[in-house]
């Protein structure tokens, strides 16, 4: 049997079988793009079906942790080669569920197939070193050990490379995977299980529970089996996770907001600065915990770089995300759009000056999607909400300042510090940009989102719990080191 049955119903999978939540309840997937459209039924487990996903998990860690790192890489690379074959329909499930463009949708699923092969490789590499010893007769050296189960609690917004970059690297460190992927995005999470399920992961390593974050999120961080737990989502719940996790001596890591700026300095090329503000701040309805969201613009090039700015948005298609031409597709679900809709109100009580969008579209076959048009706004000041809050929607801040000193300074001035970027020919700028600025990722005349799978991700302040995600990064959170003292 596959992840789907009946009229649109999806199972979780525990321990090697698709099986429906012991509630008898299901809960709605549906198309932002149209609310009347059910994308699927998942179901709405309860505590019951946690305890047994979780045993499930932990009865399979001791064979699991045993394989060779080779041995885990092949189902990897089996489940890559899966999902490569299934990318177009995994893709429109995506933008069918949460509003991204198709082609968006394909770059993710391609993104995911390609951290797959990446973590089925690291199966083979180095896991520690060997350090000299005051004792010349001895050998000491360091290894890793995986955690045991852990538990993955995954957004919307990329919900095939965000949840693939968590499982990954768990399973080809040794260790099983409970996850409980967003509500709004099942059924895709759902499409990529039964990709491992065809690799023929052994029953239990990898697990699917979907449900209410109350319940089942919650749950999972708060279960005495789970070692370690994974977060990507809001400040307010993955502080919560971790405060629940640390309750408990669990390990815990948290990706969450951010509030990123990208700075124009006057000699900045203005088209690949707009372009690059437009695509990182936009793409996706702007829900990139890496989007730009503040445009800290040097007095000089202000005027010409706003003519431009607004030029270029007013331009971009609001539509379906399946349709040819669409650039931007619906907010994920409704409480996203009301909250990108209230900040929008927010920013024009306050007085910042609306310059491009700021409204739902009027076309009658957009009526019951959850769209916003792009928004920019002008006059923004350091203490308005707009330029302080995460609005996780297409909205841009426009902010003038006068010199680098002052744009570096109040790029540092949020509590959050997740990337940043810089469009500058000025290797002085560049430099003090590098040096000073607050954020994990910072970019040199590219936009601040779009991570690579290999390099370290990960931020600064209130966006994460510190640690770092992807890359040879992850291997700090998904093991523990051991250091081993030897003598014959
Ligand atoms: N950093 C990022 O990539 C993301 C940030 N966000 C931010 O969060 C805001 C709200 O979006 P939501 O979907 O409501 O995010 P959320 O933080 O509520 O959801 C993220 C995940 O956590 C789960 N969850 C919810 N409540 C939980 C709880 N009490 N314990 C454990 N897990 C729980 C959800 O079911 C989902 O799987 C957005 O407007 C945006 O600002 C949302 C999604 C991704
Ligand atoms: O910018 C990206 O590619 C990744 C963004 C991300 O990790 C997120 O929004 O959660």
């Amino acid at each position: 049997m596959g992840a789907f049955v009946g009229e649109q119903t999806y199972l979780n999978y525990i321990n090697g079988e698709w099986v429906a939540s012991t509630s008898g309840k299901t809960i709605k997937s549906i198309n932002p793009a149209n609310r009347n459209e059910i994308v699927g039924l998942v179901q709405a487990s309860s505590a019951d079906d946690l305890d047994q996903v979780v045993a499930a998990a932990k009865a399979a860690a001791k064979a699991w942790r045993k394989l060779s790192g080779s041995a885990r890489g092949d189902f990897l690379f089996k489940a890559a080669n899966i999902l490569e074959r299934r990318l177009d329909e995994v893709a429109e499930s995506m933008t069918r569920e949460m509003g991204k463009t198709l082609p968006e949708a394909k770059g993710e699923t391609a993104r995911g197939v390609a951290i797959l092969r990446y973590y089925a490789g690291e199966g083979m590499r180095k896991v520690g070193d060997v350090i000299p010893s005051t004792d010349s007769e001895a050998l000491m050296f360091t290894t890793r050990v995986p955690l045991g189960v852990v538990g993955v609690i995954s957004p919307w917004n990329f919900p095939v490379a965000i949840p693939i970059w968590k499982m990954a690297p768990a399973l080809i460190y040794g260790n099983t995977v409970v996850l409980k992927p967003a509500t709004e995005t099942a059924v895709t999470a759902a499409k990529i299980i039964e990709c491992f399920a065809e690799a023929g992961l052994p029953a239990g390593v990898i697990n699917l529970i979907t449900g209410s974050g109350s319940i089942i999120g919650q749950g999972l961080a708060e279960h005495k089996d789970i070692n370690g737990i994974t977060f990507t989502g809001s400040n307010q719940v993955g502080k919560a996770v971790g405060q629940a996790a640390l309750a408990r001596g669990a390990k815990y890591q948290l990706e969450m907001g951010g509030k990123n700026p990208v700075i124009i300095a006057d000699d900045a090329n203005l088209d690949l600065a707009v372009d690059g503000t437009i695509s990182g701040g936009l793409k996706s309805t702007g829900q990139k915990c890496t989007a730009t969201s503040r445009v800290i613009v040097m007095r000089g090039v202000y005027e010409a770089f706003k003519e431009k700015l607004v030029a270029k948005v007013q331009d971009l298609k609001v539509g379906h995300g399946l349709e040819q031409g669409t650039w931007l597709g619906p907010c994920a679900n409704e409480n996203q759009l009301n909250t990108v809709v209230s900040y929008i109100a927010k920013g024009i009580e306050e007085g910042a000056e609306l310059l491009v969008g700021g409204a739902r579209p009027e076309q009658a076959d957009l009526a019951d999607g959850f769209y916003i048009q792009p928004t920019v706004f002008d006059k923004v000041t350091a203490d308005m909400t707009i330029a302080r809050e995460e609005i996780f929607g297409p909205v841009l801040a426009l902010i003038q300042v006068d010199t680098i000193e002052e744009a570096i300074e109040l790029a540092n001035d949020s509590d959050y510090g997740l990337s940043a970027s810089i469009y500058t020919q000025n290797i002085g700028n560049i430099l003090s940009f590098i040096q000073d600025m607050d954020a994990g990722l910072v970019r040199i005349n590219a936009e601040t989102a779009g991570v690579e799978l290999q390099a370290p991700f990960g931020g600064m302040k209130q966006s994460s719990s510190h640690s770092r995600e992807q890359g040879q990064a992850a291997i700090e959170f998904y093991t523990a080191i051991k250091t081993v003292f030897l003598k014959g």
